[in-house]
């Protein structure tokens, strides 16, 4: 069995400190390095202190420190770290697996750009059962294409910066996809006021924020006497660790190109 070098970025955050746990409990990874950002509180302290463990690899800030050595750079930060980590990397033949959400057309187009040079996935959620959920939603979004009102709901920690979340759109594309809708002219963030009934072809989204939720997402298809719910609920992050090491291995031999889970998972081209 052969080694896959992984590089950490965000190496002190919620999903920093569960993937470097994850890398180091598998047998075939080893964490070749850890970043956080100049200033961080950890940097210099080796990466797997919090586990008790010593890992052997100090968090930096510079990338020519944490990412020597990496076959692939799983970064689940912000949006600018992100963006700033895939040029270096794609420069460098790094490979990345991308989980930071909440990026503009340009940040998406700046990645698909970097996967002509480098190997990378990227995906708003990396669990399984996330992603069976989609596949889920295509089937029933064109079951229940006419009389169905559409209604997406999420709900995450306090500490999350980003609305509606990753997942939450990606949820909205795959069902506006299945209904030949284009998600940018019929999502509706929200509502205030008198907004008049319901238009039947929006999909509607609603953010909840609070505590330590991890994340929930649930789908309302509200019909005249019936209504269906579609939900998937976290209760750890290790599924979004582990989701992330599938991808990671998924890329060892892959030289280029832009995946996401459904091309890890093998769900492409599957329908409900
Ligand atoms: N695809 C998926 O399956 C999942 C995706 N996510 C996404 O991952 C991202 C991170 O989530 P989470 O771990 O909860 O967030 P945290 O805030 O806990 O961690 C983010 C990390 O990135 C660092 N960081 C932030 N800004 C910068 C910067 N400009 N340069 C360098 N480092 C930076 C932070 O450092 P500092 O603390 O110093 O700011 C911190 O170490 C979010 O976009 C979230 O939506 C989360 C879970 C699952
Ligand atoms: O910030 C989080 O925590 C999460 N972010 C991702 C998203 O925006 O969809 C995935 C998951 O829901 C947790």
């Amino acid at each position: 069995m052969s080694t896959l070098n992984i590089a950490i970025a965000g190496a002190s955050g919620r999903m920093g400190r569960m993937l470097i746990e994850a890398v180091q409990a598998a047998p075939d990874t080893r964490l070749s390095g850890a970043l956080d950002r100049a200033g961080s509180p950890g940097l210099g302290s080796d990466a797997a202190a919090f586990l008790g463990q010593q890992a052997g690899v100090a968090i930096a800030a510079e990338f020519a420190q944490g990412l020597a050595g990496a076959d692939v750079l799983i970064d689940f930060t912000r949006p600018e770290a992100t963006l700033d980590h895939l040029a270096y990397c794609a420069e460098h033949g790094v490979k990345l697996v991308i989980g930071t959400t909440g990026f503009d057309a340009a940040g998406k187009a700046a990645i698909a750009e970097a996967a002509k040079k480098t190997a990378i996935v990227f995906a708003p959620n990396m669990s399984v059962g996330v992603n069976v959920t989609l596949k889920l939603l295509e089937f029933a979004a064109k079951q229940l294409a006419t009389g169905y009102d559409i209604e997406i709901v999420e709900a995450h920690h306090r500490h999350k910066v980003d609305a509606p979340s990753g997942t939450a759109l990606k949820m909205g594309e795959v069902i506006a996809d299945a209904l030949g809708r284009d998600l940018q002219e019929c999502a509706v963030y929200g509502r205030e006021g008198v907004t008049g009934e319901r238009d039947p072809s929006t999909i509607g989204f609603a953010t909840v924020r609070g505590g330590d939720i991890v994340g929930d997402h649930t789908v309302l298809f509200a019909g005249t006497g019936e209504r269906i719910e579609i939900s998937h609920k976290s209760s750890s992050r290790a599924n979004y660790a582990a989701g992330s090491l599938r991808a990671a291995r998924f890329l060892a031999d892959k030289p280029t190109g832009l995946f996401d889970m459904y091309d890890v998972l093998g769900l492409n081209g599957l329908s409900a």
